[in-house]
């Protein structure tokens, strides 16, 4: 699934209506029908509704969203911001259709404190004032409609999005409205994926309002959601004369006298997801309590390693920001035929050595949280969390390698400009450690997997759902450690096996 900004829906529904010939008119009946559908089961007999309607599009989808209501004898009032004489185009149009098909209106100008008193009565609001067209705070009166759907003890569903919320996200301060449910047209837009406009969505809901493939194809968007089917489409499956040389000879360089269970938890994350034969770099002082955790690795010592002997290297949690473990991820480096893989202390080093990404021929990803990025990229953690698409993606083309920026919805950037967004997951997470099993997990789909993009994109779709079984079946979002998430990684695995289509 596909997911825009601005700009590109607008381009989209252009192709849909200029070069298809799906007009508008039809598009938006779709939209109203299709979000009614998806609403329907949320409503009662009894409730009382308010459609309220701003002057462009997304007033059009409110119209006809009316008119379904009306249709099914809901007690609906429909409340008009603009004049009548200010709608215009494919809302005009649903606008006659509504009022031919038996409908009225209220205009908010005309009735404003009776508006005020029955927004307060109403158990549902759509909010059908504005979407994808909007710039800036939402001006007067539009401001004033959407604090009094706030303060309203309603539900509030929002068609396409919550009014007032930019459709590319970034930072806003201003006021918009606070959905319950949003019902999001044909794909997800960028604001439902970034910081803070994600919070006013409530439950998102994607809605098909029929605008052919093509139109995406002939825009060349190339941001999308990775779902579920793209797990159980590519998931490994492991041959059964295979031998474990052929899952991935591992070498993890991690851990430090003062962060041993960083190199435990990667080790654990790799060894529970498949790797064939892992080898743990740490000092030797801590081979004791780290071996305690991954009886199944073998170690050796910082001096020892020949790396050459390896199909793959990952490097950097809990290694140390000291100098004398900065040539390691120089040397991880020098080897340029060898995927590597950086995170945490390795990417703290790596800026000094930028230079060497472009002159390497095999992959190198990197699992930045927002903090790592901003180092690595000179912006600041606030200009990374505005711009998270762009600068991920920038990294990622410049450098030429896989950028793994996390967060709430981990953004996966590929070095020929492609992004991927990762949904599952939850505040479980968000605790030290878990990092650590994500990079384990990585490292051993790397070896197993047809694509190392897919490789990647699963570690961070299953680490994610980890989280999400563990709160559903056992555990608090508090109380799930790193040491918990590697140990459901097989029951989820196997749940995703047994689904698998592979
Ligand atoms: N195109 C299609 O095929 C389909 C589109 N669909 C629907 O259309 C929606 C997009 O429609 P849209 O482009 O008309 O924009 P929309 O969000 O309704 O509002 C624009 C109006 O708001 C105004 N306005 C802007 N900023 C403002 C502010 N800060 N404060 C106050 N007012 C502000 C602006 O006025 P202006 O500032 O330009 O004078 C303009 O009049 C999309 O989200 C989806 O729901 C579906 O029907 C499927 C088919
Ligand atoms: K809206």
């Amino acid at each position: 699934m596909h997911i825009v900004s601005r700009e590109e829906m607008q381009a989209i529904d252009h192709y849909a209506i200029e070069t298809i010939g799906l007009q508008g008119a039809i598009l938006m009946e779709n939209a109203g029908r299709a979000i009614f559908q998806k609403l329907l089961p949320l409503l009662k007999k009894e409730d009382r509704i308010g459609v309220i309607i701003g002057k462009g599009n997304n007033g059009g989808d409110g119209f006809v969203i009316a008119r379904c209501l009306m249709e099914k004898s809901f007690q609906t009032d429909v409340w008009v911001v603009p004049a009548k004489k200010e709608l215009t185009g494919d809302a005009q149009s649903h606008m006659g259709i509504y009022f031919r098909a038996g409908g009225t209106v209220r205009f908010i100008q005309d009735e404003h404190n009776t508006f005020l008193k029955k927004v307060n009565e109403y158990t549902v609001v759509i909010d059908a004032l504005l979407g994808t067209g909007v710039h800036g705070e939402p001006r007067s009166p539009y401001l004033g409609v959407i604090q009094s759907v706030n303060q309203s003890q309603a539900m509030v569903a929002a068609v396409d999005l919550p009014s007032g919320v930019p459709a590319n996200g970034g930072q806003f301060t201003h006021e918009a409205v606070q959905a319950d449910h949003t019902y999001t047209l044909q794909c997800p837009k960028l604001a439902m994926y970034t910081k803070p406009a994600a919070a006013y969505f409530g439950t998102s809901h994607i809605v098909d309002i029929g605008i052919p493939n093509i139109a995406f194809r002939e825009q060349e968007v190339l941001r999308r959601l990775w779902t579920r089917e793209d797990v159980l489409t590519s998931l490994p499956k492991r041959e059964a004369f295979s031998h474990k040389g052929a899952h991935g000879k591992g070498l993890l360089i991690a851990g430090s006298t003062e962060m041993p269970g960083a190199a435990a938890l990667a080790a654990k994350g790799a060894l529970r997801s498949g790797i064939g034969l892992l080898t743990i770099s740490t000092p030797e002082e801590i081979w004791t309590a780290v071996s305690t955790h991954a009886v199944e690795a073998t170690y050796v010592s910082r001096d020892d390693i020949q790396f050459d002997h390896y199909d793959g290297i990952a490097l950097g949690p809990g290694l140390g920001r000291e100098k004398s473990t900065a040539h390691l991820v120089k040397k991880a480096l020098s080897h340029d035929d060898i995927p590597l893989l950086i995170d945490a202390d390795g990417l703290f080093h790596l800026k000094s050595y930028i230079k060497l990404l472009k002159k390497r021929q095999a992959p190198v990803v990197i699992t930045p949280h927002p903090g790592e990025m901003a180092r690595l990229t000179g912006l600041t953690i606030k200009e990374i969390e505005n711009n998270r698409f762009q600068t991920a993606k920038a990294f990622a083309v410049n450098h030429g390698i896989y950028v793994v920026l996390k967060g709430k919805y981990t953004v996966i950037s590929t070095p020929d400009g492609n992004q991927f967004v990762n949904d599952t997951g939850n505040a479980a997470l968000a605790k030290g450690g878990t990092g650590d099993v994500l990079t384990g997990m990585i490292f051993a789909f790397m070896f197993q997997h047809q694509s190392l993009l897919s490789a990647i994109c699963n570690a961070v779709h299953l680490h994610g759902m980890v989280a999400e079984h563990l709160t559903l079946h056992s555990h608090s979002k508090l109380d799930v450690l790193a040491s918990d998430v590697t140990q459901a990684i097989p029951v989820v695995l196997h749940n995703f096996y047994r689904d698998t289509v592979c």
